[in-house]
């Protein structure tokens, strides 16, 4: 993979009569796990969909680019927070799918490999609806993995997953995405505190910065620095609502 790529997307956007959200910047520093807080209907995938240039019907007054100066749209890879799996297609069929419609056959070997990683080895020949909700956001997950690309946007990964899970995939995303440059939109302060190198919250008045734990993401489940970050997040968010 090449050298890690920022980003950085200032403006403001609107629906129609409706504004979103005035005046932001949001940097993305290369290689490193950016992740975005807020509450339910502030934005967060809207700046996500803008980024990944899928944002139709929102009107963007602004710039978003890349700190090489080149288009992103080949060199990014995008995690909605619905799965979008193709329900006529086998577990293996979809994660493979982007090198299918590139024209190739794709990496099977790894594909089945990081599918066992992401416990789903005994699964790879079914279908989507053969799965629950956990299972299938793994798959979609794998997917979005194995694409390789230096910008990841993951809107909600991890929602799925029970605790167990989802500590551990946090931590097979880590390792993973460690030459890209990832922005994570999640719920979870504890999720931002263990994996965020820059930590956003976003409110009415805007975006701001909070300062992440001391220690190197990602960081333990139990590392102090990140349970006092998570609790100073909470409160964050909860003070913004009040
Ligand atoms: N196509 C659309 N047309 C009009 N309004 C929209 C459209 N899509 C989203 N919105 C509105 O824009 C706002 C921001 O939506 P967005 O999905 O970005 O929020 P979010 O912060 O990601 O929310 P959540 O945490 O619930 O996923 C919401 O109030 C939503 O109702």
């Amino acid at each position: 993979m090449a050298n890690p790529i920022g980003i950085s997307l200032t403006g403001k956007a609107h629906f129609d009569a409706v504004p979103l959200f005035d005046q932001l910047e949001l940097t993305l520093k290369p290689g490193e796990w950016t992740c975005l807080l807020g509450p339910s209907g502030i934005g967060k995938t809207t700046i996500l969909r803008l980024i990944a240039g899928l944002a139709a019907g929102v009107t963007f007054e602004g710039s978003i680019d890349a700190t090489d100066g080149q288009p992103l749209s080949d060199r990014l890879a995008y995690m909605a927070q619905t799965d979008l799996l193709m329900p006529w297609a086998t577990v293996l069929d979809n994660v493979l799918i982007g090198a299918r419609l590139r024209g190739s056959n794709g990496d099977k070997d790894k594909a089945q490999d990081l599918l066992a990683k992401l416990e789903l080895a005994d699964h790879i020949s079914k279908k989507p609806s053969a799965l629950s909700g956990g299972q299938r956001q793994r798959v979609a997950l794998a997917r979005t993995l194995m694409e390789e690309r230096s910008i990841v946007l993951l809107d909600e990964p991890f929602s799925a997953l029970d605790a167990r899970m989802r500590s551990e995939m946090q931590e097979l995303a880590a390792e993973w995405l460690q030459h890209s440059t990832i922005l994570l939109v999640t719920h979870d302060p504890a999720e931002a505190a263990r994996l965020g190198e820059t930590i956003y919250l976003m409110s009415e008045k805007g975006l701001s910065e909070v300062e992440p734990p001391a220690s190197p993401a990602v960081r333990a489940v139990d590392d102090e620095a990140m349970l006092a970050c998570q609790g100073r997040l909470l409160k964050q968010l909860r003070e913004a609502r009040s």
